[in-house]
Formats: structure tokens, C-alpha cells, sequence
């Protein structure tokens, strides 16, 4: 089926479904309801499923309306945001799916020779399932995923690459990035290979109307799958700093709170009158100028004072229970 019907058709089913959807209830919203049915619709229309989930939490990151999908030759599970998890852990989780029989592969969106590689690497299963059903029509790759894992980053950065091995001439496509869920509202098709033409779906992330596992609404609230409020804030709080300090990263930040580094941050501080001028002054003194790398160095200083503190408390309590 012609790409551009398939993307018609999967628009108008999202439409129509959504018009006719009650509400639904927290994170699922009748946009998600009826995208999650047009998806399912479509799943078995296309040559390849791409199943993007978040390479730190590979397991709570995976798509529902998967589950008792087996078909594992058409189906691959792509853990997108490789450059954000342990590698050693991510080689584990690489095993265990081949264990399972599953096809997985980790990528980073943002990274030009990753996504060439994946590139490589679906053009070759591309070739594969020629070699079987001796087709030539367009390969069609459903890119799913619940929100926030990188389908559209994933989808744009394989169409800019696609494009530029093809010496491709003329406009490229964007499909929605953003650091907030729920962004993608429609389905974007975007070619990503020539001879023979490869096409991507972007599609809207989609969860579960329930999630009833806590840890798992735990680790999607601190990825950024759903919102914080969904999880409860304490108890994210509670988790984040206990994984910080199993992971001894934040021993790292200790140099970003010794009392020099304050003491030149109070000096800075005072010279400043105004916190804009304070911003042009920063802003000068780091050329590259990540605003943003202030907000990471204070919460990142924040987090180091707050995790020593509770180590403290907790050897306490444990001294004072011995005794
Ligand atoms: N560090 C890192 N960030 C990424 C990567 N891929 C995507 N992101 C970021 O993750 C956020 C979400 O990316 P999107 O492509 O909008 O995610 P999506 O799955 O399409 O989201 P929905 O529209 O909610 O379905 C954006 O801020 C991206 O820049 C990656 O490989 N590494």
C-alpha cells in the first residue's frame, strides 16, 4: 500500500476515533485512545515495527499494545537514548532480549554515526525480507512507543541521514520534537531510504489507560513519560535519590560544593546587581554559553548536598540504634 494512503488512512481513523472518544482518565486522553486503536489497526499493514523504548528502562519503557504481539521477525525493540544509560547495563538488556528472541538495538537519536548504523541495519533487514516475499512495493516501518522515547527525533534524524546517503534533493520533513509528552497528534511519514524506497511512520506515543505497577509509574515520571503528580512526588524524590546513590555518580559533583566554589558563587553574586546582569556575566565567562548548564551545576550541587546529608543521617541512625 502507497505510503501517502496508509498515513490518509491512519490520520482519518485518528480523527474519526477521537471524535467519537468519551474521556479518558489522567494520561490517556481521548487523542491517545484513538491513536492507540488506529495504531493497532495498522500493525499488521506495514512491513516493520519499530518499538522505540527508553534505553535506561528498557522493560517499563515497553509499548502495551505489544504484548502479545510474536511475531518477532517484524518487530524490533529499539532503545533510543543509549547515550543516557549505562553501557554495561544496556549490553545486559541487548542479551537478554536475544535470549527472549526478540530483535533489540540501542541507538542515540541525537548522534549522526548511530543512526547511520541503524540506518545500515534496517536497510539490510529490509533486504532480507525481500529476499522473502520478492515484492518491490515501498517498506513501510511503523515507528511505536509510549510518549517522550524519541520516535519523532528518531524519525526526523533517520530522514535527514536517509536523505543526505541518497543525495536527495529538496525540502526535508519535521515530524514534532519535544521534551514534553503527548507532542505528536498525527502520523508523519517520512522517507528514509532509496532503491529500494524505505518509510517511516511516526506515530503518537501511547500508554496504558492503568498502569498499576508503582515502580513502573515511578520510572516513567522520572524519565518523562508522564507527569510527576501521576507518581507522587515524594515518593520520586525518594527513588531518584536512592538510585543516585547506588550509582556513586554523584560523588562526581563533590567539587561543585566545596566552599570555593561558593565563595567565588556569593563574590559573583554580590558584584551582580541585578540577576540579569548576573546572566550577561555568567554568560561571558562560558563562551558556549549553556544557560542551562547553571540550572545543571546548582541542581546537581543541590542533589550532592542533599544525598551526603542523608548518608550522614542514615550512619547516624545506625550508630544510635546500636548503641
Ligand atoms: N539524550 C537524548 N535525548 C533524546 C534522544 N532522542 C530523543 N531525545 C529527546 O527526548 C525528547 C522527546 O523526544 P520526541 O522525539 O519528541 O519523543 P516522542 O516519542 O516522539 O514523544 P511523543 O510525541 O510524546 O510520542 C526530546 O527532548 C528529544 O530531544 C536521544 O537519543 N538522546
Amino acid at each position: 500500500m502507497a505510503t501517502a494512503t496508509l498515513a490518509r488512512q491512519i490520520g482519518r481513523a485518528i480523527t474519526k476515533a477521537t471524535n467519537s472518544t468519551g474521556s479518558g482518565n489522567g494520561w490517556f486522553s481521548p487523542h491517545m485512545a484513538a491513536a492507540s486503536r488506529a495504531i493497532a489497526e495498522r500493525i499488521s499493514l506495514v512491513d516493520l515495527v519499530l518499538e522505540v523504548r527508553d534505553a535506561r528502562i528498557p522493560l517499563s519503557s515497553a509499548y502495551d499494545q505489544l504484548r502479545n504481539y510474536t511475531s518477532s521477525s517484524k518487530r524490533i525493540i529499539v532503545m533510543n537514548k543509549m547515550d543516557l544509560a549505562n553501557h554495561s547495563q544496556l549490553k545486559d538488556w541487548m542479551k537478554y532480549f536475544e535470549q527472549k528472541n526478540y530483535i533489540s538495538y540501542g541507538v542515540n537519536a541525537h548522534n549522526k554515526e548511530s543512526i547511520q548504523q541503524l540506518l545500515n541495519f534496517l536497510q539490510a533487514r529490509v533486504r532480507e525480507l525481500k529476499k522473502v516475499d520478492h515484492s518491490s512495493h515501498t517498506t513501510t516501518i511503523l515507528l511505536v512507543g509510549i510518549p517522550n522515547v524519541g520516535k519523532s527525533a528518531l524519525a526526523n534524524s533517520l530522514h535527514r541521514i536517509g536523505r543526505i546517503s541518497a543525495a536527495e534533493k529538496g525540502k526535508l520533513k519535521h515530524a514534532t520534537v519535544s521534551p514534553q509528552p503527548g507532542e505528536t497528534k498525527n502520523i508523519t511519514g517520512l522517507k528514509i531510504a532509496s532503491h529500494p524506497n524505505i518509510y517511516v511512520l511516526d506515530t503518537p506515543g501511547v500508554l496504558p489507560p492503568h498502569i498499576l505497577d508503582d515502580e513502573v509509574c515511578t520510572k516513567l515520571a522520572l524519565t518523562g513519560t508522564i507527569q510527576d503528580c501521576f507518581a507522587g512526588e515524594k515518593e520520586l524524590a525518594q527513588c531518584f535519590l536512592s538510585i543516585l546513590n547506588r550509582s556513586d555518580e554523584y560523588k562526581k559533583w563533590a567539587k561543585l560544593s566545596n566552599s570555593e566554589n561558593e565563595r567565588s558563587f556569593a563574590d559573583r553574586n554580590i558584584e551582580c546587581s541585578t540577576s540579569s546582569e548576573m546572566g550577561m556575566k555568567r554568560k561571558r565567562q562560558y563562551p558556549t554559553d549553556h544557560t542551562q548548564d547553571f540550572i545543571v551545576h546548582d541542581v546537581r550541587r543541590t542533589l550532592f548536598e542533599v544525598i551526603s546529608f542523608l548518608m550522614v543521617m542514615w550512619k547516624m541512625k545506625g550508630l544510635l540504634r546500636k548503641s
